[in-house]
């Protein structure tokens, strides 16, 4: 059974849903985890009004007894406190009041090619469902995911690396876990000090001018085992399921994995990764240019990405658009909005990568409960002399 995870909600309808299918019995999993990754993702310096409305956490309501999974779909549903100033606007029957349609389409958000593509009259029909409120939903599943990733000694981690012209110092693939130590601290996510000063101001300054900020952020994946994916079939390589999965994250528009768009100005020596073999190491490498993936599979290094967002597409000074029921030059829609979401996007990355990997695990690992996953692994490790990384 392969990893599905399926999201459902609009953002200010009564709450999301997720179902998670496909993770073996036995794992134990925390709430404190998974609410904990909730409040990761609505942090971050730039985010808007709704913010201070939600409190996001999961309510599990299938799939878990005791704290450990049953084998079955995992259902977590996350509540939007947002809804109550919507009943009306958001009721799923219909209701006695009048309610008015959004005719505004924004540049750069689902609108237009939404209201075309379904046939609605009513932009709101599209916003809602576009929204990014989804990306709660993806946390929720992604931090079973990762609990799964954890079991078997994975860990996924994000920080931002820039905010609009803003960037940290460069750290090519050489992060090991123990920086990312107070990552949350940061506002925007970032480990560098002076970065993060920086970056705030950037947002600050560009806010006020009614603009929105975009940025990059990276993830790392530590502990993976060589061999993940496949390079037999292009549906099976990890490297297009990774690149898949993050782009699919609203806003995303660009991902690199390792020293990425950054490789095609190299000269080949400089671009690949030499290969070593010691007897207490194993195969090893003393770079990472590539993030960890070869010809499609993990290679045991870390597994690095990178995440390029654009700046989000509701401005407080809004762009020119059309009024979809009269055909006149208007504004597009203005409403409260964010102004940057890199760090909080980078959380959503890590929600991603994680189900991406875990299910490259359930993958090639199978098992029905987590402990014949693990006798699995250790097999594997043991096959092909894997020393998992320190
Ligand atoms: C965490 C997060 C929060 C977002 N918040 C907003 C927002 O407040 N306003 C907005 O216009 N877009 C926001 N976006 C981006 C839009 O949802 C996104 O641009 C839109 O769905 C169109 O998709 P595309 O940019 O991938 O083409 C957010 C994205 C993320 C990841
Ligand atoms: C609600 C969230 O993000 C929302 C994503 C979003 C968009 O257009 O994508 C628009 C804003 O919603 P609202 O219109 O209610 O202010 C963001 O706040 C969230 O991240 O939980």
């Amino acid at each position: 059974m392969p990893l599905h995870v399926v999201t459902a909600g609009e953002s200010h309808g009564p709450g999301l849903t997720t179902i998670v299918e496909g993770l073996p019995a036995g794992l134990e999993l925390s709430q404190e985890a998974i609410d904990r990754d909730l409040a990761r993702r609505q942090l971050g310096h730039g985010r808007g009004g709704r913010m201070k409305i939600e409190k996001d956490a999961a309510a599990v309501t299938s799939g878990v007894r005791h704290g450990r999974t049953l084998g079955g779909p995992i259902a977590l549903q996350v509540a939007n406190r947002d809804y109550k100033n919507w009943e009306e606007r958001m009721n799923p029957w219909p209701v006695e009041a009048d309610v008015p349609e959004v005719h505004l389409p924004r540049p750069g958000h689902a609108d237009l090619a939404g209201v075309q593509k379904y046939g609605f009259t009513d932009v709101r029909n599209v916003l809602e469902r576009a929204s990014a409120r989804e990306t709660a939903a993806r946390v929720a599943g992604g931090a079973l995911a990762k609990e799964f990733l954890r079991a078997l000694g994975v860990t996924v981690i994000s920080h931002v690396t820039q905010i609009g012209s803003v960037r940290a110092p460069e750290t090519a693939g050489s992060l090991t876990l123990a920086d990312f130590d107070g990552v949350d601290e940061s506002p925007v996510r970032c480990l560098d000090a002076e970065a993060t000063k920086a970056m705030v101001n950037e947002i600050n300054v560009l806010r006020k001018k009614n603009e929105s900020i975009g940025g990059i952020f990276e993830l790392y994946a530590f502990g993976l085992v060589p061999g993940l994916g496949s390079h037999v079939s292009w549906t099976e390589r990890m490297d297009g399921l990774i690149a898949g999965a993050l782009l699919s994250i609203q806003a995303a528009k660009g991902v690199g994995l390792g020293d990425g768009f950054d490789l095609a100005g190299r000269p080949g020596s400089e671009a690949h990764d030499e290969i070593f073999y010691s007897e207490e190491r194993g195969y090893y490498r003393e770079t990472n240019r590539s993030g960890g993936i070869e010809g499609g599979m993990t290679t045991g290094e870390p597994l690095v990405a990178r995440v390029a967002m654009k700046p989000i597409p509701t401005l407080t000074k809004p762009l020119r658009s059309v009024d979809i029921s009269t055909k006149q030059p208007s504004q597009a829609l203005r409403e409260r909005t964010d102004s940057c979401v890199v760090p909080a996007a980078g959380v959503v990355g890590e929600a991603m990568l994680a189900i991406v990997l875990a299910g490259a695990y359930r993958d090639k690992f199978g098992g029905d409960h987590i402990d014949d996953v693990k006798a699995s692994v250790a097999a594997y490790q043991e096959r092909i002399g894997w020393k998992p990384r320190p």
